[in-house]
């Protein structure tokens, strides 16, 4: 046994972090509605799209855009943002390396959830550490996580500055603010990359939207 974890802690501790559980004697519950019967129910399959990119980026404006788009075609998603988990869930967590990882482990196991519920969960969180998002990634099924990398360079983001955090950061008043003096790790392998057109122009959240939308439809979770 204590190969066996040590193994895994080596592998980065993704797997043992999915395994360990400082609880005992718990066993797994099933039951005879399941995964298959949702997704049947629903006419769809579940997974869990995550937005990466910094403050400004365009998270939240394509997960609601993605969420509207899915709507209108008769989809069931649910949208999981960082500021609006940090207001509840994820409220005792600041934005230190040991809180950001917390706050996405913690956004991973709900999303989780919520794709085995046959939902299209559309999680949009900086998410700036790579093995953190990895850590979710291998939460799920092969394929179930779908990475968006909002590629925005930060310059575009900082003219955005919609509240006004990048001004207060640059002034010292906020410390650790990601892409200023704390750091933002772009995917190396996502699925889906969002970036201005060559002639610098930011494509509209309705064609965002469906970029995604044509990659779920591809990958078959727009049916059941
Ligand atoms: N220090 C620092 N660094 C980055 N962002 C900060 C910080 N302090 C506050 N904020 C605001 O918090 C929002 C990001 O929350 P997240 O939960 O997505 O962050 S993280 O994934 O844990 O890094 C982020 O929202 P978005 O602009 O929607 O990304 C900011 O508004
Ligand atoms: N595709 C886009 N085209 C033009 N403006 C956008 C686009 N996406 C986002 N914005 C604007 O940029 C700002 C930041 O977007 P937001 O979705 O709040 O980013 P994030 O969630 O990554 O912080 C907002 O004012 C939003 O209206």
């Amino acid at each position: 046994m204590e190969t066996f974890l040590m193994y895994n802690i080596r592998l980065g501790n993704l797997f043992a972090m999915a395994t360990l559980s400082n609880s005992t004697n718990i066993f797994w519950q099933d039951c005879q509605i399941g995964r298959p019967e949702r997704q049947q129910l629903l006419n769809q399959k579940g997974c869990v799209v995550w937005i990466t990119g910094l403050s400004g980026s365009g998270k939240s404006t394509l997960a609601c855009s993605l969420s509207r788009e899915l709507y209108s075609r008769g989809k069931l998603s649910y949208v999981l943002d960082g500021d609006n988990l940090r207001h509840g869930l994820n409220k005792d967590l600041g934005f230190k390396t040991d809180d950001r990882t917390e706050n996405i482990r913690r956004t991973g196991e709900v999303a989780k959830l919520f794709a085995d519920a046959g939902l299209i969960c559309v999680a949009s969180l900086i998410s700036p550490y790579r093995r953190d998002r990895d850590t979710c990634r291998f939460m799920l099924p092969d394929r179930n996580f779908i990475e968006v990398f909002m590629n925005m360079p930060l310059e575009l983001c900082e003219a955005r500055d919609p509240k006004g955090l990048y001004k207060l950061a640059r002034a010292g008043k906020i410390k650790g603010f990601t892409g200023i003096d704390d750091p933002y790790e772009p995917p190396i392998n996502c699925e889906i990359e969002i970036k201005q057109e060559d002639s610098g122009v930011c494509p509209t959240p309705t064609l965002m939207a469906g970029q995604v939308v044509t990659y779920l439809e591809k990958e078959g979770f727009l049916e059941h």
